[in-house]
């Protein structure tokens, strides 16, 4: 089994998915630098404070000034206090403007992408949403803040070496061996992190196509399969984790240990200078103090550099993502308001991507507006690819789809699918209502249209027998309805809104014999001067339509009145 999404290369340019949103929450980031700098400063004279004590309020019994001492520094613990409440809330507060911002756009380029420039499978893409979290988690962490908290380390050396001369030597070592191990450590982070994802990834796609499809896999027996693969994927996952947290705990841990033998040598230097009368006592304390300050930055650059790791693979992912093609024409695209229906297609070929064959080829077909047209063929002849095209969900490899004279990749996609009512061979419903199911939250489809509808499509016949009626809550997929049911649904909904070019495919292979005469008798009315492109494998249901076209092998092989062809194909079949 291998990676269905490949691990894509690093960009130059700050994407501006991202680059925007921050940009626009440039003054939270400017907040939290600023409390962040202003915390790392009371740090510091916390450190003064104890300074002070030991050297001039020990000594000389100044209980006075120890009192004063003790309420600057009350005020200065109430600030800090203050400040990182601010610290983390801002945080939280560019957090979330990220999330909200950057998922907005991340879905809606998930509705935008090319279905032929679709890379990996269902689980992968869910997988590359959730690395939004990844993205935000650094952006909303305190871990942020330690770009601020970098800078003091030099600072803070500083303050060590005017208090304690040479002790800073002892922080100062400690610099270079933990940035090395960092550095060090680095790639093989940037790998491993890179490999988790892939099989993090692998392990989305085994899950959400096994939950998506318990039934089947439970009735046919698949259970097995996708457990072995389950298993290899979590397996495989593993390792990489256990490899990438190994390595980033090395580094963490070395700057603990940094801290602790800074800690430990400043001591010791300290004595010997204290000894040497070259430093004070609250110098001493307050130099031991300030190595850790200078110290514990080193350890969350190290936390820094393993999250920005883990960061920077899932804005590579996310990037892939916001960088493949979307629908639509380049410029500008046309909204049209309507319709009038006439359909073209002009030298039509077609392959799927990674195809060997062409799925249709040299395809010409002239429909006129409020013509009922029904494509008929074997099986994988390419009945569902031509409606494929037209809705515009596929783009011709060669040839022209054209719609009222307009080549349909001008028109913008979502208005084009807006003018065309479709009901595709899979009838997926959505988790919500039936009411729902039907409206869609579209603009000019009210109750009444819906009843409207519901009623041509046999579904008000069955929602009156049914608890709920219209808001019957259906789960993923429209579970908790039969086939013919959920079908009956789709149809109402590509029946609302009166559009005037119509595609059906199969509509009626879920339905019984009677059901579907009900329906054909309600249809014949409404279905008058719309144009109707309706595949089918049921002769029943060519009374919908006055021409006929026979698809064979991505070619039309057949197109004439319903009768001729009808009669052609007998003939045909009698020969
Ligand atoms: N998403 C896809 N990717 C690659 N090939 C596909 C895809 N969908 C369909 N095909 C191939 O294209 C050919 C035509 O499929 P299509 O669904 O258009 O057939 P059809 O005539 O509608 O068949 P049916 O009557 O079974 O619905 C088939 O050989 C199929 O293998």
């Amino acid at each position: 089994m291998s990676y269905d999404v490949p691990i894509v290369a690093p960009k130059q340019r700050f994407a501006p998915w991202l680059l925007e949103p921050m940009r626009r929450n440039k003054a939270i980031y400017l907040k939290v630098a600023l409390a962040a700098t202003t915390i790392n400063l009371l740090g510091l004279v916390s450190s003064l404070f104890t300074m002070t004590v030991y050297d001039r309020v020990v000594p000389n019994n100044a209980t006075s000034s120890l009192i004063g001492l003790s309420i600057g520094l009350g005020i200065v613990i109430i600030f800090d206090f203050i400040l990182r409440l601010l610290r983390a809330y801002f945080v939280d507060v560019a957090g979330a403007q990220i999330d909200h911002e950057v998922g907005e756009t991340l879905f809606a380029k998930l509705l935008a992408i090319r279905l032929d420039k679709r890379k990996g499978s269902t689980g992968s893409l869910t997988g590359i949403m959730r690395e939004l979290e990844t993205l935000r988690d650094f952006f909303a962490s305190a871990t942020i803040t330690a770009i601020v908290d970098v800078p003091f380390i030099v600072i803070t050396l500083a303050l060590i070496a005017v208090i304690g001369g040479p002790v800073v030597l002892v922080p100062l070592a400690m610099v270079p061996l933990v940035v090395l191990v960092g550095v060090l450590t680095h790639p093989a982070m940037d790998r491993l992190s890179a490999r988790s994802m892939g099989d993090g990834l692998l392990k989305q796609s085994v899950l959400v196509e096994t939950i998506g499809s318990l039934e089947t896999v439970k009735a046919s027996g698949a259970g097995g399969m996708l457990a072995n693969r389950w298993r290899k994927a979590v397996n495989q996952h593993a390792d990489s984790s256990l490899g990438q947290r190994l390595i980033s705990t090395i580094a963490v841990t070395t700057a603990t240990s940094a801290n602790t033998m800074s800690y430990a040598g400043v001591v010791i230097v300290g004595v010997g200078l204290l000894q040497a009368n070259e430093i004070t006592m609250g110098g001493l304390m307050a130099c031991s103090i300030l190595s850790g300050r200078a110290v514990a930055p080193l350890g969350q650059i190290a936390t820094l550099l393993s999250r920005m790791t883990a960061t920077r693979t899932a804005y590579r992912q996310i990037n892939g993502l916001m960088d493949s093609p979307s629908e639509g024409p380049p410029g500008e695209a046309l909204v049209p308001t309507a319709f009038q229906g006439r359909v073209e297609l002009r030298n039509l070929s077609f392959r799927y991507p990674g195809a060997p064959e062409k799925t249709l080829e040299g395809i010409n077909l002239k429909i006129e507006a409020g013509e009922r047209v029904a494509l008929i063929g074997r099986v994988g002849s390419g009945k569902s690819t031509i409606a494929r095209l037209l809705l515009g969900l596929y783009e011709p490899e060669d040839g022209l789809v054209l719609i009222d004279g307009t080549d349909v990749r001008q028109f913008d996609t979502a208005r084009l699918r807006a003018l065309m009512g479709a009901a595709l061979q899979d009838n997926i419903l959505f988790a919500g209502t039936v009411r729902e199911n039907i409206c869609l939250e579209r603009s000019g489809i009210d109750q009444e249209e819906m009843l409207r509808v519901a009623d041509l499509a046999g579904t008000h016949r069955f929602m009156g027998q049914i608890a709920n009626g219209y808001d019957l809550r259906l789960t993923d997929r429209g579970e908790g309805l039969s086939g013919g049911q959920r079908q009956s649904i789709s149809l109402a909904r590509a029946l609302a809104g009166k559009p005037q070019i119509l595609v059906f495919d199969e509509p009626t292979s879920a339905m019984d014999a009677q059901t579907e005469a009900t329906l054909i008798e309600r249809l014949q009315g409404e279905l008058q001067g719309r144009t109707v492109i309706l595949i089918t494998h049921r002769p029943s249901l060519l009374r919908l339509v006055d021409r006929v076209l026979v698809v064979e092998g991505g070619r039309i092989a057949a197109d004439g009145p319903r009768e001729d062809v009808m009669q052609r194909m007998a003939k045909g079949k009698a020969a």
